[in-house]
Parts: C-alpha cells; structure tokens; sequence
C-alpha cells in the first residue's frame, strides 16, 4: 500500500509568529501519526527557516510552494533549489493552478522546475487539474494528459520516485465546492492508468496521487478512503491545526 502524505499549502497567509505557532501544533499534534502518514508543510519563502526550526526533530517534512529552475543569477525576485536546499526544504510544489492561472506559467516552465527539482534530489509535487469550463465540456483527462505529458516530459521511470501528483480540479479550490469522492476516484483512476502507459504498472502503483480542492475535516475521510486517493493537498484547512490535525488523522484512519 502507498504511504499516505498529507500536504498542507499555506500559500501567502500567516505571520511568522503564526507559522511558527501553527508549525509547532502540527508537530505536536502529530507526533503519533507520522509512524503511519507523511506530513509535509509548505509555509511562505520567508518563513522556510523558522518553521524547519520549529519542526526540528520531528517527523514532519517542510516544502516550498515554487522554485526557479536556474541555480543563480539575474532573476530578480526568484528562489533557486540550492538556495531551498540550504533552508532545509525537502519538497516543492510546481505547476500549482495558481501558478498556471494567475503568473502566466506553461507546462513547459513547469517541467524545466520539475527537471531541476528531481535533478537536486528534492521532491516535486506535480499539480494538474481543469478549469471550470474544461470539466463542463468534458475535457477533463484531456486537460490532465496535457499537463502530465509537459510536466513530466524528460522525467525517467527511476525519478519518479521523487514525484507525487496532485490532483486539483481548479473548480474545487478555495470555493467549499469539493469534487466527490467518485469524481476524485475517476480522475486518480485516469492519471494512474496515464502512468502505466506512460511508464509502467510498477511505476503507476507506487505513485502518490494526492486529491486537493476544499479538503475539510468533513470529507477528508470519504476522499481519503478511494483505491486510487493517496493523500491530499490541503489549503484553507491546513492554516489551523484544529482542521488540519484530524485530516492527518484520516489519513491514519484509512491507513489501518
Ligand atoms: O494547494 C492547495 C489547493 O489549492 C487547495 O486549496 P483549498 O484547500 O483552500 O481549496
């Protein structure tokens, strides 16, 4: 069986007193449950290294929410891997829709971050997922194989042990809309069988392929329990611990 991550996305939110503060509950609230699911925070750049302080000796990993593919140079306002390294940050998430929709990134840009990323031994976590639009004409897998085509285009059987996808319906994100937990299953279903025939069942079956979109306490546990959900990318509810532990604990939940 795949081992659950649970994934929360701060995105620009909180202070870093509050990051710091909301780091150290979830660290302490599951102290238990990272025997059994992988926890991993992604705070804003600013706050990588308290929080990596404020995690220190635990279980819980600490990502990052983007990087720059380049290793240095004349990219004002960008953030290398080297430099995500050296602050601790063990994984990034790329190809985010917010990325997508809102700074303008292609699959292309997305891949040359996934490329790097897998390259300098750190962990991509590879968003996909359709507009509103999309799913209403039915194009749905034909959004999800375009993405996974660029964004994995180059990336070898061997690096995929390095990747999780995320699915996330654009929808479903920040809206309270969740997609159901069939309509979860059959876009993991699809994705899952994209990598059999892009790489092969080995392949397929040890990837993570994490739901995102409104993930609450309340449904955590129906998503969490479908054959091809591996996990979830949690945004709003991963800013208080109060939501994001008993997701967390879903996941033990639908472990055992
Ligand atoms: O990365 C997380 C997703 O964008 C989901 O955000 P949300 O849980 O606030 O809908």
């Amino acid at each position: 069986m795949r081992r659950y991550l649970i994934a929360g996305n701060w995105k620009m939110n909180t202070t870093r007193e509050e990051g710091t503060e909301l780091a150290k509950a979830i660290a302490a609230g599951s102290s238990n449950a990272t025997a059994t699911v992988d926890v991993l925070i992604c705070p804003p750049f600013p706050y990588l290294i308290p929080i990596n302080e404020a995690v220190a000796g635990t279980k819980v990993q600490v990502g990052a929410q983007n990087c720059h593919f380049e290793a240095s140079g004349a990219f004002t306002g960008e953030t290398s891997l080297e430099m995500l390294t050296d602050v601790g940050a063990s994984s990034v998430i790329l190809g985010h829709s917010e990325r997508r929709h809102v700074f303008g990134e292609t699959d292309a840009d997305i891949n040359q971050k996934v490329l790097k990323t897998l390259e300098k031994g750190l962990q991509a976590v590879l968003c996909v997922g359709e507009l509103l639009e999309e799913e209403e004409n039915g194009l749905t897998k034909t959004v999800l194989d375009r993405q996974m085509e660029g964004g994995l285009k180059d990336v070898s059987a061997e690096a995929m042990a390095n990747v999780v996808i995320a699915y996330e319906p654009v929808w479903a994100i920040g809206t309270g809309k969740t997609a159901t937990p069939e309509q979860a299953e059959s876009a993991h279903d699809h994705l899952r069988k994209w990598l059999e025939s892009r790489y092969s069942a080995d392949v397929a079956n040890a990837t993570r392929i994490l739901y995102g979109g409104s993930v609450k306490p309340n449904n955590a546990e129906d998503l969490l329990s479908q054959p091809n959900v591996d996990g979830a990318l949690v945004g709003g509810a991963s800013l208080t611990s109060e939501n994001f532990l008993p997701i967390i604990e879903a996941g033990v939940k639908v472990s055992s």
